[in-house]
């Protein structure tokens, strides 16, 4: 089974050191320094204290691996529109593109049935580039869930969680779903095939959506801004909206908003994924996480103030970040 990780940073190179591990044929395409390192050192992990290191095939140039049985998409949800030509010379007849992505996924309306059946996102794929240049037949979801960062080029440090939850948007236990799903157990994650992987996407983008642009507004890390009476009731007003919203979708929420809070809160004094990016200067995932929601509020005429207020004050602050 020949597995390439487009965008190996964090997540990917995560997934990926776990992979090489158990010798699996693993191809990684990364860029600057890190592909450097990668290329010269072979990638590090570390993880609960050890460090292992990796010979790995890693490349900028995805036409030198050639067609793939699975390709997994670890880009920032921004980054994914502009590489769509880049990455389908790693697409064949067969080949399944496993999206590793943070957010709303572009391919959300495809196979759900019902009156949004096939309904495009401009939020996350504006001009419809992905949808036409990947094709949504080819899509298995994923929902991330561990925590990683790029420590230095070529090493990965594992922060915590290894459960890569994967779904068909049909929602079928497919055969391609099932083989990638033994393939990443064999390798120490944990990765179940769910039924129903929407409602894990809204239960993730909960916390997404709302806890991340309010750490980067107010660089707050999690336990403060989910226990402060202020900002956990932002939170909670956009998660309230985000609920409707997702529910008129079809969506099934487990657990309820204030849990959910709860649980960010117990993350302890983590800085969210966005307030990291804002202070490295980097884009910040602000139109997968929020304004995504935003569109779906409209779509379903729901009503989101609290979620285009923030939007509003996230999407300045990165403005200003800029200039
Ligand atoms: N990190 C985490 O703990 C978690 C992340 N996620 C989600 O997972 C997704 C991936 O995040 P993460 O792993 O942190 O992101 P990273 O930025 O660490 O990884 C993405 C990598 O892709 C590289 N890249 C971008 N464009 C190209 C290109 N054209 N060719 C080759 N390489 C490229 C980046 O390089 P460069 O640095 O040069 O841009 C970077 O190394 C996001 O949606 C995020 O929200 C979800 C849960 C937790
Ligand atoms: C905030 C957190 C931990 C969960 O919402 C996250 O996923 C992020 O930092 O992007």
């Amino acid at each position: 089974m020949k597995i390439c990780i487009f965008g190996a940073g964090a997540i990917g190179g995560y997934m990926g050191a776990k992979l090489a591990a158990v010798g699996a044929d693993v191809s990684l395409v990364a860029r600057g320094p890190h592909l450097a390192a990668l290329q010269s050192k072979g990638l590090t992990l570390i993880e609960d204290g050890h460090m292992t290191t990796h010979k790995v095939r890693a490349t900028d140039d995805a036409r030198t691996l050639g067609p793939q049985d699975y390709v997994i998409l670890t880009l920032k949800a921004h980054s994914v529109p502009g590489v769509v030509d880049q990455i389908t010379p790693l697409l064949g007849p067969d080949s399944t593109l496993v999206s590793g992505v943070n957010g709303v996924p572009w391919w959300y309306f495809h196979r759900i049935g019902g009156v949004y059946e096939g309904t495009r996102l401009a939020s996350v794929d504006p001009g419809d580039v992905q949808w036409n240049g990947f094709g949504p037949d080819r899509v298995l979801g994923c929902v991330v869930y561990p925590a990683a960062e790029v420590s230095e080029p070529g090493t990965i440090t594992h922060v915590e969680g290894n459960r890569f939850s994967l779904g068909e948007p049909s929602g079928e236990k497919s055969a391609r779903a099932l083989h990638l799903s033994a393939a990443l157990t064999a390798a120490g994650l944990k990765a179940p095939v769910r039924p129903r992987l929407r409602d894990e996407i809204w239960v993730k983008l909960w916390g997404n959506l709302s806890f991340n642009p309010i750490s980067a507004l107010t660089h707050a890390t999690l336990d403060v801004l989910c226990t402060d009476p202020g900002t956990r009731a932002v939170a909670r007003a956009m998660m309230i909206e985000a609920q409707v919203i997702a529910e008129k979708l079809g969506v099934i929420f487990p657990i309820d908003v204030d849990r959910r809070i709860d649980g960010g809160a117990a993350v302890g004094a983590h800085r969210t994924s966005m307030l990291q990016d804002l202070i490295a200067g980097r884009p910040m995932e602000i139109e997968a996480l929020v304004g995504s929601v935003a569109e779906l509020g409209r779509l379903t005429h729901t009503p989101t103030p609290s979620i285009d207020t923030v939007l509003a004050l996230i999407r300045l602050r990165a403005l200003s970040a800029i200039s």
